[in-house]
């Protein structure tokens, strides 16, 4: 159920009105729904109750640390991608014995600092990252628990641009080198083989591929079962979609029905193949926790009407909002107030000078300038992805819970932005 309706006229998240969010915050300003956020991670939580299964939240998607603060305290583990990511989740009071690293260019220090938390493991892309963790495991006296991320090679029906379990793809080792490079992991003394993992894209609507890559990971772990090599658990990645409200899209799958529908299958496949014994399944879903619990309010500076064209150019950029810009994203666009005049066609674009920076196309709205208004399901993808270009401070970010909204980041001011830098003297 949306946290974002109408209210005698006006757009709510939960009990709070967007336009006295807008009035006390400014804009543009993410405003992200607590119930929301608790919701969604519930649907994976419940699906994986009194299974040996943890919820590693994908916390690129958004990675404020008052989301990752809620997550935490529903048990939620985390799927990093940097160091930045991993003191993100100590400062928000995360447990790193629940935290996966993934990403296929970690550095020494990245190591170092996840293996003095004790992390619970690391996805290893290629053979020579076996090699330098090794190395920096032994320097400091410890074993790394790895696990292989491999490509499956499934098509997983998506964007090109957020489609990772190609052959083509840069992540992961391929699925025909993956018994070889256990093999390799398994002779490496500073490495503890633990798992198999893969994440094969994102935005996916339908979970027929995810499901096809379970069954090749299954593969694997039979193959190295049969060399003496035991894996303790399969990591399915993320990449189950969510409804962006685009009316030419299918409905996506419900996290709880691909998630019930993934144990069915190891059920059978443990049954069957694998004597009943144990492994721990574990999932790294971003989008589908956060990107419906959040809209992006941003105010109409002006209208233009072109010759081909009218503009609705609004306080909110790409360095706000880079998926219309990066993948022709279609993200669905609302006035605050409930307007009843008859509406014209926008595109809807920001101030930054590229012809690029645009948030919708062609879309039927009624607005004046000074309008407020709101781009849905920007939870995920959204303030990870900003920048400062054009010297933009990026937005503030607010959680609504009930009928109280709490400021979770200030918006950033354009002193903060050259704070770093100094002229040669
Ligand atoms: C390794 C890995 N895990 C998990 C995710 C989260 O994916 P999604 O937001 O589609 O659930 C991503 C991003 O696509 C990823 O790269
Ligand atoms: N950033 C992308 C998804 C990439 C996921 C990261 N592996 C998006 O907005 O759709």
């Amino acid at each position: 159920m949306s946290q974002f309706s109408y209210k005698d006229g006006v757009l709510h998240a939960e009990g709070a009105s967007l336009t006295a969010i807008a009035d006390q915050f400014g804009t543009p300003t993410y405003v992200y729904s607590k119930a929301a956020l608790l919701a969604n991670f519930a649907a994976y939580a419940d699906a994986c109750a009194g299974r040996d299964a943890l919820v590693c939240y994908a916390m690129k998607a958004n990675s404020n640390l008052a989301i990752l603060d809620l997550l935490a305290r529903q048990g939620a583990g985390f799927d990093i991608v940097s160091g930045g990511e991993l003191l993100r989740v100590l400062a928000a009071g995360g447990d790193p014995r629940k935290v996966i690293f993934s990403g296929v260019g970690k550095s020494v220090d990245e190591m170092r600092l996840a293996l003095s938390h004790d992390i619970l493991c690391f996805n290893v892309e290629s053979i020579p990252e076996l090699h330098r963790l090794n190395e920096v495991a032994g320097s400091m006296g410890k074993k790394a628990r790895i696990s292989l991320r491999v490509n499956p090679n499934v098509d997983p029906k998506t964007h090109p641009y957020i489609a990772t379990g190609l052959k083509a793809s840069k992540f992961g080792v391929a699925f025909d080198d993956a018994l070889a490079t256990y093999r390799t992991a398994a002779q490496l003394p500073h490495l503890e083989v633990a798992g198999i993992d893969c994440h094969i894209g994102s935005q996916l609507l339908d979970d027929a591929p995810l499901l096809e890559a379970l069954d090749r990971l299954i593969e694997v772990i039979d193959q190295l079962g049969a060399e003496g090599i035991e894996l303790h658990h399969l990591d399915m990645g993320g990449g189950i979609g969510i409804d962006y409200r685009d009316a030419d899209d299918a409905a996506p799958v419900p996290a709880g029905t691909y998630v019930a529908r993934v144990f069915a299958r190891i059920d059978a496949w443990r049954a069957e193949r694998h004597n009943g014994k144990p492994i721990k399944v574990i999932f790294e879903p971003g989008r589908s926790i956060v990107g419906d619990t959040g809209v992006l309010l941003t105010r109409v500076e002006f209208l233009k009407h072109g010759e081909e064209k009218n503009y609705c150019i609004v306080d909110a950029a790409m360095n706000d909002m880079a998926r219309p810009a990066l993948y022709q994203a279609w993200m669905d666009m609302q006035p605050v107030l409930k307007g009843s005049a008859a509406a014209a066609n926008f595109d809807v674009v920001g101030p930054i000078c590229e012809s690029g920076d645009w948030l919708a196309r062609d879309r039927a709205l009624t607005v004046e300038a000074g309008d407020l208004l709101v781009m849905h399901t920007a939870g995920a993808y959204g303030m990870t992805m900003a920048s400062n270009y054009n010297t933009r401070g990026r937005a503030a970010e607010v959680i609504v819970d009930g009928g109280t909204v709490h400021l979770v980041r200030q918006r950033e001011k354009p002193e903060d932005l050259f704070a770093l830098e100094s002229v040669i003297k």
